[in-house]
């Protein structure tokens, strides 16, 4: 069985409280955008071993027991008699990019894995699993635009099409830490909540939708502010950081031109909405 995991972007990020627990209470809107991994699971034979792991494009640090696609499989495997598996992952979701691309493909394990083996999971009960995977998890389940709150687990959908629009999806050479970027925020809750905001024009996005993470990671890495303006330059009707970054996002009403020439040697893609 296959699935293709897709990738995020966080449409406004607001962080409004830091919580007991060292997580952050946050207000933003998920929205899906179909870059994606592709993930197989086959049962795996004459083997002593519970699973093998095969990683294919982007490489991924830490040990096989760290990938979140293996994480899933052991939640999974607390509860459930599930047999050995092979695992195959094609990456094509840059790494550690704010685009949720490891979280994506922890949850959509979960899903794949529920369907192969008939668990009979409703996706509440999915979503609670995939809470304990990570932040970005959740989202995935259901994998469509929603309101989140909580650490990102509390949704509220919303009716929202950026249907017709251009997204051009750049990422500079540099990993910001998720963590880190938590760290330097002062949380406070907006004037205005994201869930109004997002209810205007695209074109009234610009000032009003704001992401927390830039003041500091654009102050860390000035190449990534630059990257944003440029983005603005090249037509776009609103542009942001991703989750904690380092990728970006810009909304365009046509596709950009040789995209490459303004933004060398950064991952690029771009697709219709
Ligand atoms: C920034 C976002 O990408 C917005 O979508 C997410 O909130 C981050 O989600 P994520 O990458 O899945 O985060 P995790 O891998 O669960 O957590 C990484 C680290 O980020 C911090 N973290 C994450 C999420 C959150 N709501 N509050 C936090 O303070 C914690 O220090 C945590 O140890
Ligand atoms: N299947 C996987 N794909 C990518 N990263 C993975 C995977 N499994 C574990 N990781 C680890 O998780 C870290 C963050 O992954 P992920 O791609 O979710 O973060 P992100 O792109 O920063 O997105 P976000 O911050 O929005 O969650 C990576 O740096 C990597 O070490």
């Amino acid at each position: 069985m296959i699935v293709f995991p897709n990738a995020k972007i966080n449409l406004g990020l607001n962080i409004t409280e830091k919580r007991p627990d060292g997580y952050h209470n946050l207000e933003t809107v998920f929205y899906p955008v179909h870059i994606e991994d592709a993930l197989e699971v086959v049962p795996l034979n004459d083997s002593d071993k519970e699973f093998n792991l095969q990683v294919f494009g982007t490489s991924i640090a830490g040990n096989p027991e760290d990938n979140l696609v293996v994480k899933a499989y052991y939640l999974l495997k607390e509860r459930f008699n599930l047999p050995a598996i092979s695992i195959f992952l094609q990456k094509n979701i840059p790494s550690g990019a704010g685009m949720g691309g490891g979280s994506s493909d922890g949850a959509f394990m979960l899903k794949l894995l529920n369907d192969k083996f008939s668990l009979n999971l409703s996706d509440d009960e999915l979503e609670v699993f995939a809470a304990k995977l990570g932040a970005d998890c959740p989202f995935f389940i259901k994998n469509k635009p929603t309101f989140a709150t909580g650490t990102g687990n509390v949704f509220l959908e919303i009716n929202i099409s950026l249907k017709g629009l251009y997204i051009l999806i750049i990422k500079p050479e540099i990993f910001v830490s998720t963590r880190d970027a938590f760290s330097l925020i002062k949380p406070a809750f907006p004037e205005k909540s994201i869930k109004e905001i997002i209810q205007s024009p695209v074109e009234e996005w610009k000032d009003n939708l704001i992401n927390d993470f830039e003041k500091s990671v654009f102050a860390q890495y000035p190449e990534i502010g630059k990257a944003k303006e440029k983005l603005y330059e090249a037509g776009a009707i609103y542009a942001s950081m991703s989750g904690s970054g380092s990728s970006l996002y810009g909304l365009f009403k046509a596709p950009v031109e040789n995209p490459e020439l303004i933004f060398q040697d950064y991952f690029i893609w771009q697709g219709e909405l």
